[in-house]
């Protein structure tokens, strides 16, 4: 039985007198790549944040592989890796300078930074530019610099907010690989995000959020037997649970269009 990584207990966060994410209860185990669902300012980006130590819970607690993140940040930050939304960088490093930053915070020793950093370069195909400035990188460029930096010290349990905008679909491909390889070396995969196809592609478990509670969480398949219909997508689970008509109409008119 792999270990359970990442664990919520009625994690809580109000500003002022509105709850945003109300008492999440979530586990994730080792080996699993768990997708979180949810329409925009469902709470998504707040819980990876409490989960990260960026944020404190208002209530509640969040456990990186048992270390308290509140309580023993470092312990818990040593584990794991956070891909944001919207990834900063400092433009005036090199992507190599910028992983071999990255590895000496996590205290990667020099001669095993210098292997990976020249794995994980050639594997996002970065290698030819690695020396360039990042303020003359593409989005999707940095996003991948963002990616090999969160992968080099190996982490157990790696947290990505909507990692696949700005991707081109061979690199949203290379991610998927990454993380399945990252999830059957026995790492925890937190993926938020948008596109339902990936989820479901991608995620043994998804989680769906609403107001910031959790309606429903389980396999596609399972979803799918709760919702009591048989041959849905997951996107037509997401679309029932959430109520989001409008959004179904959106996506009509899209194909239509
Ligand atoms: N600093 C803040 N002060 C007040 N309200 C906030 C603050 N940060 C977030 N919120 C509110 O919390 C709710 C959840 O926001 P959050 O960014 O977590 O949603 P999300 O699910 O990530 O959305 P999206 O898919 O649009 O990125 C939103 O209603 C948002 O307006």
């Amino acid at each position: 039985m792999e270990r359970i990584l990442i664990k919520t207990h009625q994690l809580t966060k109000r500003y002022g007198p509105v709850s945003v994410v109300k008492g999440l209860n979530l586990e994730v185990k080792g080996g699993e790549i768990f997708g979180f669902l949810g329409p925009n300012g469902a709470g998504k980006t707040t819980t990876i944040k409490m989960l990260t130590g960026l944020l404190d819970p208002s209530e509640g607690e969040a456990f990186i592989c048992d270390y308290d993140i509140s309580k023993q940040p470092t312990k818990a930050k040593a584990l794991m890796a956070y891909v944001p939304d919207q990834p900063k960088l400092y433009g005036k490093l090199s992507a190599r300078e910028f992983l071999y930053l990255i590895s000496a915070l996590y205290r990667v020793p020099k001669d095993v930074m210098k292997e990976r950093a020249e794995q994980l370069l050639g594997m996002f195909g970065l290698r030819d530019r690695a020396d360039e400035l990042l303020e003359g990188y593409s989005h999707g460029m940095r996003q991948k610099v963002v990616l090999a930096s969160a992968l080099i010290h190996q982490p157990k349990v790696i947290l990505l907010d909507e990692p696949t905008v700005g991707l081109d679909p061979a690199s949203a491909r290379l991610l998927k690989d990454v993380l399945q390889e990252l999830a059957r070396q026995g790492a925890a995969v937190f993926v938020s995000t948008h596109i339902l196809e990936i989820a479901e592609r991608m995620c043994h478990r998804v989680a769906i959020l609403k107001d910031g509670q959790l309606i429903a969480q389980g396999s596609p398949e399972e979803l799918r037997q709760k919702v009591g219909h048989g041959g849905e997508s997951l996107e037509d689970i997401f679309l029932e649970l959430t109520g989001g008509n409008e959004n179904a109409d959106l996506i009509k008119s899209l194909e239509e269009g």
